[in-house]
């Protein structure tokens, strides 16, 4: 397929043109990233800090032990407060919702994402935080094309984690969790925050790419018109990310650095190109600024 094929997602195995090594990706003018696990390897220490926090929690309700796969299957990319309601449905426990503001000793919905959060923020500090470099080269390769980039993750502590990785201000747009929150947006799988990524871009969802690495935020792409969905494997598996709609698939995004360089050519050669009798087509990768741009809380 082409960036610009909108036929819905198909689960066959990936065609010639869906290697990285074939891919186009003329067509497409921004780049909505994901934040834990696409650009830093933060979604390990949400890992942690969420058995951290249902370790211990499951043992005293005598339910079946807290493993990794609970964390993939009912956490990885939700909302904070979804990722509790989501684990506890799956044991059948029902806690009180509580509000935003309980302390983390509560065993409310609120209180036990407020416990998790007190362990993210305390190994953040303690550990700091690297982006990945495939990462950041693919984040150059990028911005060199022309094409606009923006953040869409669904933690609210996006903009300290952009802080720490030394990325804050690569981003012309950034979308979190507290972002997300107050336009009542629904959170991944909904596509939402990433349609409202494209529009504060000032881009058509379809000239998009969605960069993810969890299943939520894979099936939040495969949800929405975008030009692609891009997954990136830290742990899902490919076979799980290309069934939840992904169109390409890879380790590291430095694969699609060739992608994208061919596309920018392509559009430098249709750039040099005399203008059609009548006006002027807009090039596939026209780097006009998007002046819209969205503050994190
Ligand atoms: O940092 P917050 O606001 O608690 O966000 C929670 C979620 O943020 C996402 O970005 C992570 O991928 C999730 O796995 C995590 O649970």
């Amino acid at each position: 397929m082409t960036a610009h094929d909108t036929s819905p997602h198909s689960m066959n195995p990936p065609s010639e043109s869906t290697v990285p090594q074939n891919l186009d990706l003329s067509g497409i003018r921004g780049y909505l990233f994901d934040l834990d696990g696409v650009l830093t390897p933060t979604a390990v220490v949400h890992m942690h800090a969420w058995s951290r926090l249902f370790t211990p929690y499951l043992e005293e309700h005598g339910a079946a032990p807290y493993t990794d796969a609970d964390y993939f299957a009912h956490i990885d990319g939700k909302p904070r407060y979804d990722g509790v309601r989501s684990l506890l449905a799956s044991r059948g426990i029902v806690a009180p919702e509580g509000e935003v503001t309980d302390a983390p000793s509560d065993d409310t919905v609120h209180g036990l994402g407020n416990r998790k959060n007190d362990a993210f923020n305390a190994t953040l500090a303690e550990e700091g935080v690297e982006a990945y470099p495939a990462s950041v080269a693919f984040l150059d390769a990028v911005q060199a094309s022309g094409c606009h980039v923006a953040v869409v993750s669904s933690s609210k502590n996006a903009p300290a984690v952009l802080k720490a990785a030394g990325l804050a201000d690569r981003f012309e747009v950034v979308v979190d969790g507290a972002v997300a929150a107050r336009g009542g947006l629904p959170g991944k799988p909904e596509p939402d925050t990433f349609e409202r990524a494209a529009e504060l871009l000032g881009l058509p969802t379809t000239a998009c790419a969605v960069v993810e690495d969890a299943e939520s935020g894979v099936k939040a792409g495969a949800a929405g018109e975008f030009g692609i969905v891009i997954g990136v494997d830290r742990g899902v598996g490919r076979d799980a990310l290309e069934k939840l709609g992904a169109d390409v698939i890879v380790d590291e995004l430095d694969e699609l650095i060739p992608a994208v360089e061919r596309a920018a050519a392509t559009s430098a050669d249709l750039d040099t190109r005399p203008a059609a009798p009548g006006g002027a087509t807009r090039p596939a990768n026209d780097p006009s600024p998007s002046t819209a741009r969205e503050e994190p809380a």
